[in-house]
């Protein structure tokens, strides 16, 4: 079907342990607790990369990028988000916005979003005006409630290349 547009879905989840950087959207937030991976567990990027990779259908981070390889320990997602988005626009499509939200009961996130807005924009090569980064905490409940981990929810909307 030859539509001119494609929406695309992402969602990633990463435990909160001791001894480790917390890396949210390229940015380092301090924090007594950061992502456990076997990237540098950006779950911001990796949600992000999963719906770029959805929206032109082209699977997923793990297809790409197997966690399971070696090359891909401690690796950067900005790397990572800048080659799959390289695959999408090869593919025909291109990035028109992209939504996120980041449900962290801790740390508050409105202090660093204009940063991750900032990093994803250049990577992507896109205007900051068309990236949109949000938290919301979990209100106490479950395993986000408790602190335990971070997800991040992410759509974005593609249009095929002119
Ligand atoms: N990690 C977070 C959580 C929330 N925020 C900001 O606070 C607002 C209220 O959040 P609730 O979960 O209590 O509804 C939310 O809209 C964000 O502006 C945040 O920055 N970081
Ligand atoms: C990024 C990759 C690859 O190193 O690994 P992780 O950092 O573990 O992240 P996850 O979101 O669990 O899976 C995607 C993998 O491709």
């Amino acid at each position: 079907m030859n539509v001119p547009f494609r929406v695309g879905q992402g969602f990633d989840v990463h435990a909160l342990v001791e001894g480790r950087p917390l890396i949210i959207g390229g940015v380092t937030i301090p924090h007594t607790h950061g992502l456990k991976g076997h990237s540098d567990a950006d779950v911001l990027l990796h949600a992000l990369t999963d719906a770029v990779l959805g929206g032109a259908a082209l699977g997923d981070i793990g297809r790409h990028f197997p966690d399971t390889d070696p090359v891909y320990a401690g690796a950067d997602s900005r790397v990572l988000l800048r080659a799959a988005y390289a695959k999408v626009r090869e593919a025909g499509w291109q990035v028109v916005n992209i939504d996120a939200t980041i449900h962290a009961q801790v740390p508050k996130i409105s202090p660093h979003a204009p940063a991750m807005v900032a990093n994803i924009a250049a990577d992507l090569g896109i205007p900051e005006s068309v990236v949109n980064i949000k938290g919301k905490t979990n209100e106490h409940l479950g395993f986000l409630g408790r602190k335990e981990g971070i997800a991040v929810t992410a759509v974005a909307l593609l249009a095929r290349q002119a």
